[in-house]
């Protein structure tokens, strides 16, 4: 199955039209056409090299597609990777990618200042300081929402991997994007961490973000999806709600025994 472009009356936060990535002689995607709805959470299933990597990878701009279209918002999308954020996308990587030497807090200000037009301002002008305490502010906000305030002076790789998780989402999240793109967000978490992290995800809606899940756990992706888009061998083998994927033998013989439900 390949389209089902729903609602036409609102475009969907993104459209992925026809993408196709041939690595050389190999197809890792082929033809994915799939829709994000707004306010929505999708995730991306599927086994080992099915694309789920690549698919979050051309979403990101890391690079084009061989074949097919991007919009958000229902306007042509050509994402770049360091312009995502004033794009009104934000990522999560899997090597959470923070900056050892700087604290929790300067991690989340680095999120900010990547879609702010100076980036962080080294001259200590009136208006630059000014700024800056508001980044700060606004980071500071970011990492209470998520409880970790009391990190915020710590310097990140001193800090235990779950925490740091959560200082990698809250520097996601302090851009306010429209598209929060999680890259196997629960990898290396312990099952107490990954429900706390299921609550988080959950909220992120609220505020209008959609987000795409692309994530080898497929408990989580059962519990806080609103639905899922399944990948095996480049192609979108099934996309629906988390009770139809459960359903649909197809997945499970994508999965080869793996229980989905
Ligand atoms: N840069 C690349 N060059 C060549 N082949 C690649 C490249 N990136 C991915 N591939 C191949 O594309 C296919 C899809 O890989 P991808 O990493 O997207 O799968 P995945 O679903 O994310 O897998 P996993 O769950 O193991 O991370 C695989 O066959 C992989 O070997």
């Amino acid at each position: 199955m390949q389209e089902q472009h729903t609602d036409r009356s609102e475009p969907p936060r993104l459209r992925l039209d026809g993408i196709t990535v041939r690595f050389g002689g190999l197809t890792a995607l082929d033809s994915v056409s799939l829709d994000i709805p707004a306010g929505r959470i999708v995730g991306v299933m599927g086994p080992n090299g099915a694309g789920k990597t690549t698919l979050f990878n051309v979403i990101c701009g890391v690079f084009p597609p061989t074949e097919g279209s991007l919009e958000l918002d229902g306007q042509g999308f050509t994402p770049r990777p360091h312009n995502l954020t004033r794009s009104g996308v934000a990522r999560t990587l899997q090597g959470l990618g923070l900056f050892p030497g700087l604290t929790a807090l300067q991690n989340v200000t680095a999120g900010l200042a990547a879609g702010s037009r100076g980036g962080l301002d080294l001259l200590a002008l009136p208006g630059a300081v000014r700024r800056e305490a508001r980044l700060a502010e606004r980071s500071m906000q970011a990492l209470e929402a998520l409880g970790i305030g009391g990190y915020a002076a710590s310097l990140s790789d001193t800090l235990p991997y779950g925490i740091r998780k959560k200082v990698a989402l809250a520097r996601a999240l302090v851009s306010e994007p429209r598209l929060l793109l999680l890259d196997e967000p629960a990898g290396g978490l312990s099952h107490d961490d990954i429900e706390e992290l299921a609550s988080i995800i959950r909220t992120v809606p609220g505020d209008g973000c959609s987000v795409v899940l692309v994530e080898h756990h497929v408990d989580l992706v059962m519990d806080v999806c609103d639905r899922i888009a399944v990948l095996d061998f480049g192609r979108l083998i099934a996309e629906g709600t988390p009770a139809e994927i459960g359903a649909d033998p197809a997945v499970a013989d994508a999965y080869l025994g793996v229980e989905v439900a």
